[in-house]
């Protein structure tokens, strides 16, 4: 199948960003402003959208004076407010005329407030994927495009210290994986892939030395502590270079990228679920 815009790259299609226009929300630090720094590197036009207006603004100004004017543009949105999240977005498309590549990136741990984090990282991943598809898919006049959905490797696995956390991350890699299905056999034009990072260097990891958003479970403390070990930090560079293959890479729809300090690979789902046969 082939979406857009792109070039070969041996048996690869790549797809050339010089032009394009990507969102990223959650963009104002960490993975997000990762994302936007690779992506301008790459030749595209950005739109962040962050709830931290001081944090977006000066990093929209650092951005344009590092990559030339008018390349990025910060815009003030809540993803978990329905109305913000679609006023944000009407405001890009005013500005760029287009939207090509969305970044579904923003992000919380909070255990104890567990409706904020279920709106936040999973109800406004779905909203921002539908505003993205609507505005993509073929079928309504679209170019396609490619969306990314930032969940976790707590979106493949338990995370005791968190599993609200692990719900909403979990539920990001099921909706995409579905979606994804759904839009290959809809021809919709738009691919949507997961990204799974391991513990980044960035402020979301002190979470879980805070017993205000780790809740009943700040007493498992010491076992996030341990997956510290078995999972090591990776940087947000690492992460970056793999949302950028997950962007650029005109062969992916559907897949999910681990990015681990022992390297990054595409996740592969048994078709057989294994299974310990019980007598009933
Ligand atoms: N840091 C880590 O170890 C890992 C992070 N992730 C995921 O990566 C994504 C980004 O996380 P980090 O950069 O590490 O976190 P971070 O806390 O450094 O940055 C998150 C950004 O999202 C913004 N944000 C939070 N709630 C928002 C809302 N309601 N509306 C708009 N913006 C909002 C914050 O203002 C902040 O700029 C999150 O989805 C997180 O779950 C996944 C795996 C590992
Ligand atoms: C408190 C949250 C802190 C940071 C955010 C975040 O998302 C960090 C996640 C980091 C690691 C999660 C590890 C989960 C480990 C176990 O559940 C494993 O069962 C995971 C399953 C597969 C991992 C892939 C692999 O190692 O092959």
């Amino acid at each position: 199948m082939v979406f857009g815009k792109f070039e070969q790259a041996g048996s690869l299609w790549i797809m050339a960003l010089n032009g394009k226009v990507a969102v990223v929300t959650g963009a104002a630090q960490g993975l997000g402003k990762g994302f936007v720094e690779i992506l301008l590197q790459n030749g595209a036009n950005v739109a962040l959208l962050d709830l931290n207006e001081k944090a977006g603004k000066d990093l929209e100004e650092n951005l344009n004076k590092a990559y030339g004017a008018d390349r990025a543009h910060f815009y003030t949105a809540d993803v978990s407010s329905e109305q913000q999240f679609k006023d944000a977005f009407q405001k890009v498309l005013t500005k760029f005329g287009r939207v090509d590549i969305f970044c579904n990136n923003a992000g919380i741990v909070n255990e104890k407030n567990w409706e904020k984090t279920v709106s936040i990282n999973l109800c406004a991943v779905v909203r921002g994927t539908y505003l993205a598809l609507e505005h993509m898919k073929k079928e309504n006049g679209g170019q396609g495009g490619v969306i990314v959905n930032v969940a976790s490797l707590a979106g493949l696995g338990p995370l005791p210290s968190a599993p609200i956390y692990t719900a909403t991350k979990h539920g990001v890699v099921g909706f995409s994986r579905a979606l994804s299905m759904a839009s290959q056999l809809a021809n919709y034009g738009v691919r949507i892939n997961v990204l799974c990072p391991t513990f980044v260097r960035t402020a979301l990891i002190d979470t879980f030395h805070s017993e205000e958003l780790t809740g009943q479970f700040f007493n498992l403390k010491t076992v996030t502590e341990s997956l510290l070990d078995k999972h090591p930090l990776v940087e947000v560079e690492d992460v970056a270079k793999g949302f950028l293959l997950l962007v650029k890479d005109e062969s992916l729809n559907g897949a999910v990228l681990a990015v681990r300090s022992t390297g990054t690979g595409i996740v592969s789902f048994p078709t057989e679920i294994p299974k310990t046969p019980v007598s009933l």
